[in-house]
């Protein structure tokens, strides 16, 4: 997946930007405030999703303008596609090729990309639900029906909760959580099945370019950690403490995957540029399945993501992931003095300058 030229219009502080991108390492150079981010959240909308920020779309539009466009050609399918994004009246709407699809949602599957933000460490720092949401997250692209499992799963969970709330009112209740548990352990049991194989597949590629981060001089490993091994056993084992607490407390909706590195906890022994070092190699490997997955190569956004690495870790990011199109956003033009070969912007005030 290459982007060969976007285009942005009154979007964000981007009265109008247009950027001819090259295949490997493109560098959007700037100070604070100048719209380098932004710029990496347009590209991002073309995946489909909503902004990686949590923005609503309103605030996407330059403030004193009606709306926003952005019109992106890219290289996928062995063809030159486009794709447009239309922000009005605080809605998104989108056409790919020409044709204009039900709503944004239209296309996802039909560009890819991976993103790394500072606020990304919180996979590894924080708790659990970050990182279900990372392997739920990675799931729905790439394994068909998983989306479907997963809405099954916590409407199931919802329905069971709202039932262990009533019980202790209406104790004749307490015979009907047999039928919940049986459908609750069967998508439950799936859940786990779709995350464990993806942590089984997604291993490798982690260790690979973690160890490529961190120069070969540290090593990280993953695992799914269950909060049941038999969820229909435990479920039924619960009850009683369940109907006390007014919730499930075992299923995968209270399971975590374990980041260590050189065999401690990340997230409680890590350094900054452990977990920012981590959280990149997830990422970076999340691009690797979808690769592996679809045949193409998805575009890589990086932002500001120099800072609190070492120069050997800059130098990785710098260099050595040519294979795909990479978009990294930095303050400082000297933290990029090492990069060998790329393309180079500086992002001032919302206008874009090929240096
Ligand atoms: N809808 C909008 N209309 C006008 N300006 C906006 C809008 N949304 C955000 N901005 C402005 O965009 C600027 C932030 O841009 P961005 O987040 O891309 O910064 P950045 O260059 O990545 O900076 P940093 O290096 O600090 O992360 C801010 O000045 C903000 O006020």
């Amino acid at each position: 997946m290459i982007i060969q030229h976007l285009e942005a219009e009154n979007y964000r502080n981007i009265r109008r930007c247009v950027i001819i991108p090259q295949n490997g390492i493109n560098i959007i150079y700037g100070k604070n405030a100048q719209g380098k981010t932004n710029l990496l959240e347009a590209v991002w909308l073309f995946t489909g999703g909503r902004s990686f920020r949590g923005a609503k779309d309103a605030d996407l539009i330059l403030q004193g303008e009606a709306g926003a466009k952005l019109s992106l050609e890219f290289f996928s399918g062995e063809r030159v596609q486009t794709a447009e994004i239309t922000i009005e009246n605080g809605r998104r709407s989108a056409a790919l090729n020409g044709i204009p699809q039900k709503n944004a949602s239209g296309l996802v599957g039909k560009f890819f990309s991976v993103i790394f933000s500072p606020e990304h460490i919180a996979l590894v720092r924080e708790g659990p639900s970050q990182r279900r949401d990372f392997i739920d997250a990675a799931l729905c692209q790439i394994k068909p029906g998983y989306a479907a499992l997963l809405a099954r799963y916590n409407r199931t969970l919802n329905q069971r909760n709202t039932l262990l709330k009533d019980i202790p009112r209406h104790a004749e209740l307490m015979d009907t959580l047999e039928i919940w548990d049986e459908k609750l352990a069967s998508y439950g049991e799936a859940v786990v099945l779709g995350r464990m194989d993806y942590i089984h597949k997604i291993r490798e590629p982690v260790k690979e370019i973690y160890a490529g981060i961190s120069q070969h001089t540290e090593t990280i490993d993953l695992t799914y950690q269950k909060s049941a091994e038999n969820l229909k056993t435990a479920l039924k084992a619960s009850r009683r403490e369940d109907v006390a607490l007014g919730h499930t407390s075992v299923g995968p909706h209270r399971d975590d995957m374990d980041i260590s590195i050189d065999q401690r906890c990340a997230r409680s022994f890590g350094s900054q540029g452990q977990k920012r070092s981590a959280v990149l190699a997830l990422k970076l490997a999340e691009a690797e399945m979808l690769y592996r997955q679809t045949g193409e190569r998805p575009v890589i956004l990086l932002d500001d993501v120099m800072s609190e690495l070492d120069s050997g870790r800059q130098d990785y990011l710098l260099n050595h992931l040519n294979s795909c199109q990479v978009f990294i956003t930095c303050c400082e033009p000297g933290a990029i003095k090492q990069l060998r070969e790329g393309a180079l912007f500086e992002m001032d005030s919302g206008t874009l300058i090929k240096k």
